[in-house]
């Protein structure tokens, strides 16, 4: 053993600070501003340099050490075992070199020994205090032997019991376990987060850790948060359980979720074995896990072996990949997805994550690039965990280059070239060439050929897909020159259901205002949007020249509907999409401006159940057509509920109430001759 130079000392003190402010970030403020291989690295290194000069260790050094000291806001809680760390192995050698100094102490066949493995949940380790069956603590590891009380906090995750099961419990128990978060809920939670402009969590650890210590346990209750348990720390009477997988097995009878996943084997071989099988298992698990602890069974042994400072000797970590690795951001390029939505893609420098080389994450939005204040040549930290697209979570700001770029967000559709549009208020640009935009392509002619927009007969799906993929049809136009003996060389389409199709495009041409608005799949234009506008505005060329204001002025279209058909109608490519479509023969009656006095003005109407001729959006257009206004809820008020099949709740009110009730077919057979009516006054 040497002296330690000046330049040794240096390098350890550094590394001290780092750790300790990584750990403060981690721990505290669960906002890390490293990726847990950085850290790894450095506690590594750290270690190493100590075990060289054993008089650099200092009793506070963070190898010496658990966690952090816990935070303001929480009472302090002892811990009457404490909660320990656990030794990390980062290899198969290591985890060898474990199985060999246990068998060693112990005086074993290391081929013998049984290990308890369990997946590493990667969330925050809590212990739950239970005297007489009752839940009566709940506290979090804090730095090992204080942690702070989070009971009321714990106390709102249904997988903890608040009273155990059975009648067989002990008079105490502490049970440890790991809180997590899944995928599902971690994408769920983060998606409200962005769009509410809330805190966004790099990754479902620091979801949970954050979730826990909420000062407000009613904002902990609407977080996915689910308790694992793992350990029993104490258990009185100890009626001499054996194992740990036998203590395991009985806090399943008691109430509690173990791992799905533990299983016992035996020395090294059943070791490494469960570990490449679970590491092959990951991605697919829906939820994150940092690697497998590997627990000596028998409790007589793990008394036997003891303890070190920060962790047990009968266990040990093995450490998978990690989830987080940072890289290069070597440029940004924005993709559009098929409802025109304008994603901005990273382009990486190659860098292997939790196995998998990746090259591209997700920026999400504009506002995500905000957020994360990212620019092209900065080093970013990327996650990529199960089946979840690969993000970028955070920019290592310190390292930005001088010449790095801004991002800007194009103006125009990188596919279509038409105008980009981003409301007030919503994340998402999207491009505004539905109809004519090829990434939006498919949809649109799905959407356009629907039964509720001109129902084409037999154009389903797979054919608009075929059609499509042969470059056969662009622009909802291109259907009207289909030709019966070209379509039947598609596969599955004989020559009857070639001229089928024919006859129903030609059919289908004949068609009405409110079904052809409806039909261009205008964002947010639905069906009874679409009949108002075909109202109010009579012919399509009034709306097509309508500005804001007078789009404003329909009934139920605010700013934002406005915009969206302005919008549409401004581009280009759109309108020549509409002149090709009429060209073809596409045709409905027009009327000149808004009918005077409708039938039904000043009624309202109810609709219930369900009908077989049209959906209720459907009947609520005509309706309002007609004047009248429809509501949801049946009162004194109303002038007819129109019952369909299986009415329920309304049907009974409308009785009680003596409001007029009608069925589908006097309903059919009224709306029949009002728009006759209609028509003729107009
Ligand atoms: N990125 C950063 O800045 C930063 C800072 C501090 C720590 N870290 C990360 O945290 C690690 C150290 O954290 P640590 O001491 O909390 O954990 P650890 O890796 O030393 O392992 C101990 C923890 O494992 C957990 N665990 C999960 N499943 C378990 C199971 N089946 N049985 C027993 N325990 C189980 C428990 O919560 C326990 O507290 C580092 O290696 C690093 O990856 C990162
Ligand atoms: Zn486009």
């Amino acid at each position: 053993m040497t002296q330690p130079d000046p330049s040794t000392q240096d390098e350890a003190a550094r590394l001290r600070a780092e750790l300790e402010d990584a750990n403060y970030r981690y721990y505290v403020l669960d906002e890390p501003r490293m990726t847990d291989a950085d850290y790894d690295r450095r506690l590594r290194r750290l270690q190493e340099l100590e075990a060289q000069h054993p008089e650099l260790v200092t009793p506070d050094s963070p190898t010496q050490r658990v966690g952090a000291a816990p935070a303001e806001g929480f009472p302090e809680v002892q811990h009457a075992v404490p909660m320990l760390s656990l030794d990390n192995a980062f290899d198969e050698d290591e985890l060898e070199a474990f199985v060999r100094r246990v068998a060693e102490r112990l005086e074993a066949d290391p081929e013998a020994i049984a290990f308890c493995c369990e997946p590493k949940l990667d969330g925050a380790a809590v212990s739950l205090v239970y005297e007489r069956g009752e839940l009566v603590a709940g506290v979090t590891r804090g730095d090992g032997r204080t942690g702070e009380g989070i009971t009321s906090n714990l106390r709102t995750l249904k997988s903890i019991p608040l009273k155990l099961r059975g009648d067989d419990w002990p008079g105490l128990l502490e049970v440890r376990g790991e809180v997590i978060m899944s995928h599902e809920g971690f994408e769920t939670l983060n998606a409200r987060a962005r769009e509410e402009g809330s805190k966004v969590f790099a990754n479902p650890r620091n979801a949970a850790a954050g979730s826990l210590r909420q000062l407000d346990p009613r904002i902990t209750a609407t977080r996915p948060l689910e308790f694992s348990a793992y350990q029993v720390a104490r258990i009185e009477p100890d009626e001499g359980d054996a194992s740990h997988s036998a203590l395991m097995a009985r806090l399943g009878g008691l109430g509690f979720r173990t791992s799905s996943e533990l299983h016992v084997v035996e020395g090294a071989r059943g070791v490494i074995d469960y570990c490449r099988a679970l590491g092959d298992k990951r991605d697919a698990l829906g939820y994150d896990i940092d690697g497998v602890v590997i627990k000596v069974d028998e409790l007589r042994l793990q008394r036997e072996l003891g303890f070190v400072a920060r962790a047990p000797r009968w266990a040990i970590a093995f450490k998978f990949p990690a989830q987080e690795q940072t890289t290069q951001l070597n440029d940004v390029e924005f993709q559009v997805g098929r409802t025109g939505a304008i994603t901005p893609v990273a382009r990486l420098e190659p860098v292997t994550v939790a196995g998998v080389t990746v090259s591209n994450a997700t920026l999400h939005n504009a506002d995500e690039i905000a957020r994360l204040g990212v620019m092209i040549g900065d080093t970013v930290a990327i996650r990529r965990a199960g089946d979840v697209i690969p993000q970028v979570v955070r920019v290592q700001e310190e390292e930005r280059p001088a010449d790095a770029r801004a991002i800007v967000f194009p103006e125009r559709c990188p596919v279509c070239d038409s105008q980009i549009e981003r409301l007030e208020g919503e994340a998402v640009a999207r491009c505004s060439g539905g109809l004519y935009c090829a990434a939006q392509r498919k949809e649109a002619l799905k959407h356009f050929a629907g039964r509720r927009a001109l129902d084409i007969d037999g154009l389903g799906e797979k054919l608009i897909d075929a059609l499509v993929e042969r470059d056969w049809v662009k622009t909802p136009a291109d259907l009207f020159d289909l030709q019966a003996e070209r379509l039947a060389e598609l596969p599955r389409m004989g020559k009857k259901s070639s001229e089928n199709l024919v006859a129903a495009l030609d059919k289908a041409k004949a068609t009405t205002l409110a079904r052809f608005i409806f039909a261009l799949g205008i964002r947010e234009v639905g069906e009874a949007t679409a009949a108002n506008l075909a109202r109010h505005f009579g012919t399509l060329g009034a709306l097509m020249e309508a500005d804001r204001e007078a789009l404003e002025a329909v009934e139920d279209v605010g700013p934002i509907v406005a915009a969206h058909v302005y919008t549409f109608f401004r581009q280009p490519h759109n309108r020549e999409t509409l002149e090709a479509l009429i060209a073809a023969g596409v045709h409905w009656e027009e009327a000149e401006v808004e009918s005077g006095p409708t039938p039904l003005e000043g009624q309202t109407w109810v609709l219930t159940g369900t009908m077989e001729s049209m959906t209720r959006d459907e009947g609520k257009a005509r309706l309002q057509a007609l004047g009248a206004k429809v509501s949801g809820s049946v009162s004194k008020k109303t002038a007819c509920l129109v019952a369909g099949e299986a009415a329920g709740s309304k049907l009974t009110k409308a009785e009680q109430l003596g409001v007029e009730v009608i069925d589908e077919a006097t309903f059919l057979e009224r709306l029949a001759g009002w728009e006759k009516g209609d028509r003729d006054h107009g």
